[in-house]
């Protein structure tokens, strides 16, 4: 079925950092015949009357596109950890950084992608990250693990000043395909995540809201991933006049790894032809 995709927001300059470039809005209907407004994200090089229900990917917002290619993960090498945003490695190769509050599943997503068990170390502890970690996939990609954010309880030693070390990177990384932010789907939409996707936002960094702990079916408190990830959504609906790509994840069943990997390999090689 083709869907009727009612307005396409389409920047014709596509600037390697312009997060709107690739967005479209439509309209459907639910099973109910409610009409709600539903935001596709729209990869470059396709046109919106091209979409198809297929296209999309599971437990997602994400069209595939001509720019999705392989995904496999055939090598991995830890590369550096860098104190300070300068330290970074100096490459022309496009990375994609995770963020998210400390403990989301930063480190366990990573693990769960590139199928190394502790490869990003990973802790019931918040605050175990406090380097930026590159890892180099494939000699033509890098994943880089970054300290998480707003972790009240952690040690005093823990707590550095995230703005300024974090934000710098975001700021003047050229190589930045796009960043992953990772918000915990078991709970409830947090005002810190919020913020972070505001500050994003703002300043016209790509991201990805990726939701983390999806597996989570009937958390302790709180209402279920789904509904969790439609209240973040409805949150920001009036910050952006196009949402990013989001996608449902859980590192615990491997829910929803595939198909980031297919979102973020069109990501690359649209960067890469660029
Ligand atoms: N149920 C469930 N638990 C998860 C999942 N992902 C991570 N966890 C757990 O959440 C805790 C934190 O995971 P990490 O990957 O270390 O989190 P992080 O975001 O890297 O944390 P920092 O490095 O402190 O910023 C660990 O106890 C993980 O086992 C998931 O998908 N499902
Ligand atoms: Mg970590």
């Amino acid at each position: 079925m083709m869907l009727s995709l009612r307005s396409v927001v389409l920047t014709p300059s596509l600037s390697k950092r312009s997060s709107e470039f690739w967005m479209s809005k439509r309209s459907m209907s639910t099973s109910s015949g409610r009409l709600v407004k539903n935001v596709l994200f729209l990869p470059p090089g396709i046109e919106a009357e091209e979409v198809s229900d297929q296209m999309i990917l599971p437990g997602s917002n994400i069209v595939v596109g001509p720019y999705a290619g392989d995904s496999k993960i055939k090598q991995v090498e830890f590369v550096k950890s860098s104190s300070r945003p300068r330290e970074c490695p100096v490459h022309q190769l496009p990375e994609f950084a995770f963020l998210g509050r400390s403990n989301v599943g930063k480190s366990s997503l990573i693990n769960s992608l590139l199928r190394k068990k502790q490869l990003a170390l990973t802790s019931k502890k918040p605050g175990k990250t406090q380097l930026i970690n590159h890892f180099l996939v494939n000699k033509s990609w890098y994943i880089v693990d970054l300290p998480g954010y707003g972790f009240a309880n952690a040690p005093e030693a823990a707590r550095m000043d995230w703005s300024s070390f974090t934000k710098g990177y975001f700021l003047n990384r050229q190589t930045l395909v796009s960043v992953l932010l990772l918000i915990d789907g078991s709970v409830p939409p947090q005002k810190i995540d919020l913020d972070c996707a505001n500050w994003l936002g703002r300043n016209n960094i790509p991201m990805t809201f990726v939701f983390t702990k999806c597996d989570k079916g009937k958390p302790a408190k709180g209402k279920r991933p789904d509904e969790n990830v439609r209240n973040f959504q409805e949150l920001l609906r009036d910050s952006y006049k196009q949402q990013p790509p989001w996608i449902m994840t859980s590192s615990a069943t491997g829910l929803g790894r595939d198909e980031l990997l297919l979102h973020m390999s069109q990501l690359r090689n649209y960067w890469d032809n660029e």
